[in-house]
Parts: C-alpha cells; structure tokens; sequence
C-alpha cells in the first residue's frame, strides 16, 4: 500500500480472543481507498466490531497485518461518555486529547452542535441527556477533530427520522472531503443510502466485499439488500457464497 492518507488496510487478520477456542475472525483481506464510504454488514456475533477495533488498533491481530494512514477516529456503539461533564466540557475534553486549541475546539463544537440540534444542551450533563441524544454527542466527538478516517458502528442508533436525515447528508457531505468512512450497522437503509460497497462477515470470515448492486446482482434480488444478504448468509449456500468473494 502507498501512503496515501486515508487509506487503511488488513491482510489476512484473525484475531482469537483470550480463552476462546476459535477464531473471531479469519483471514480477513479488504483494502479501503480514500474517500470512499463502506458499509461493514454481518449478523450478530459475526465479528464486526472485532473487525473495527482491530482496525483502530485497539486489538492485536493473532495473525495479518493492519495498515492505517492518517488521522483515524473509531467511535464504538456504546462509547463511554463521563457523567459529570456538560456537552461542551465534553467537547473541549476530546479535543485537548486531539491537541486542539481551545478556540478551534469552540467553533467546531458550535458547528457541530448546530448541525446535530444539540445547540440548547451545551452546558447540560451529559448524562441528562436522552439516548438518542448521547449517540449524537459521540458522532460529534468523533467528527469534531476532522479525521481523515472514521470507523463508526451503529452510528444513528436512537436518531429520529429527522437526525437520520440531516446525519446522512453531514456524512456525504463529509465525504466530499476526500473521507474514508467505514460504517457498521444492522440499519440496512442507511447502508444503502450511503454506501455503494459493502463489505460481508458472516461467522468470522469475509464472504463478500463489492457493490451493493454487484450483490443483489448475484443474487437474483431485484430491489431489496435484505434479501440479498439473507440469501449470501444463507447457511444452506456456504459454499457457492465463497466463489462470489472478489
Ligand atoms: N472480548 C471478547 N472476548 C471473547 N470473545 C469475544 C469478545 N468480544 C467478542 N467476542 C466474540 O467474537 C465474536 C465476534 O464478536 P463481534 O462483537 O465482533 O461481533 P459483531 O459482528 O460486532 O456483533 P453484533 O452485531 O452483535 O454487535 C463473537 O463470537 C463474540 O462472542
């Protein structure tokens, strides 16, 4: 891989838990380019987030090899917020840790918190804020330093219809920025409005990576990415799924 910001990479990842008697995930190979959106899908327990952490560098590979270039920022579905901080001591917090100045901290978190309806809940503690409104101000800390790279599972996870929107347009305008995002969730409707290529883990290994298209193509779905991953995931299909593997 040249050292192109943005990009990120792993070859042939497995990772074993400690005490497992298992792969988590196995053999894992997907490059990801420069401003390009891609959706991570897979059942419960597939190894997604395994996936993800390993790529934020937060596990070590038991075996591969990861390759990540430029600012990477992974917000996890369930990132820990302290109780006892506003929403902009919050903000100011993340960003200290991203050597930001406090002046630029304050002008992206007045962007971001606009953008997200969170303007009015600035000086609330964090932990008077609704569900929803938590997810918000973690998408927020993971966009507040502008990274390069963002890997984010079940970003939208509690967002009314309206946030779903204005986040999904934020993101492609975001992308616009020569972005990489990868994108894990269950929320096939937004995968499908933000992604073109997806990436498959079905019980640890990487059984799909092309467009969503290209899938339903292969297939024989028409119109909808649920069927097409219920077939590809199909236990009864193991075998041909493994051919459809770029
Ligand atoms: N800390 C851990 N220790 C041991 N096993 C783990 C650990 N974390 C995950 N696993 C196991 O690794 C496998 C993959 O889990 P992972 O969390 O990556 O799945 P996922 O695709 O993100 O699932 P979900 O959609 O439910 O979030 C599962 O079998 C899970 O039980």
């Amino acid at each position: 891989m040249e050292n192109i910001m943005g990009q990120l990479s792993l070859e042939n990842v497995s990772v074993q838990y400690q005490g497992a008697d298992s792969f988590a995930i196995e053999n894992i190979t997907f490059t990801l380019n420069k401003g390009e959106i891609v959706g991570l899908l897979g059942h419960n327990g597939a190894g997604k987030t395994t996936t993800l952490e390993c790529l934020a560098g937060l596990l070590q590979p038991t075996k591969g090899v990861r390759k990540v270039t430029g600012k990477l920022v992974y917000i996890p579905s369930d990132l820990y917020l302290y109780n006892m901080l506003t929403v902009e001591e919050t903000l100011l917090f993340v960003g200290r840790l991203h050597g930001m100045l406090k002046k630029q901290i304050i002008e992206r978190a007045d962007f971001l918190l606009e953008v997200f309806d969170l303007s009015e809940k600035r000086h609330i503690y964090t932990k008077e804020l609704s569900f929803g409104m938590k997810n918000k101000l973690a998408l927020i800390t993971g966009l507040l330093p502008d990274p390069q790279v963002l890997l984010l599972d079940e970003p939208m996870t509690g967002f009314d219809a309206l946030s779903t929107k204005k986040t999904k347009d934020f993101l492609l305008q975001f992308m616009s920025n020569d972005k990489t995002i990868l994108l894990s969730s269950h929320r096939l409707d937004i995968v499908e409005d933000l992604c073109e290529r997806i990436l498959v883990i079905n019980k640890g290994k990487l059984i799909f990576d092309g467009d969503i298209l290209t899938l339903k193509k292969q297939q024989n779905v028409d119109s909808n990415l649920e069927s097409a991953l219920l077939k590809l995931t199909d236990p009864d299909q193991g075998e041909e799924n493994s051919l459809l593997l770029k």
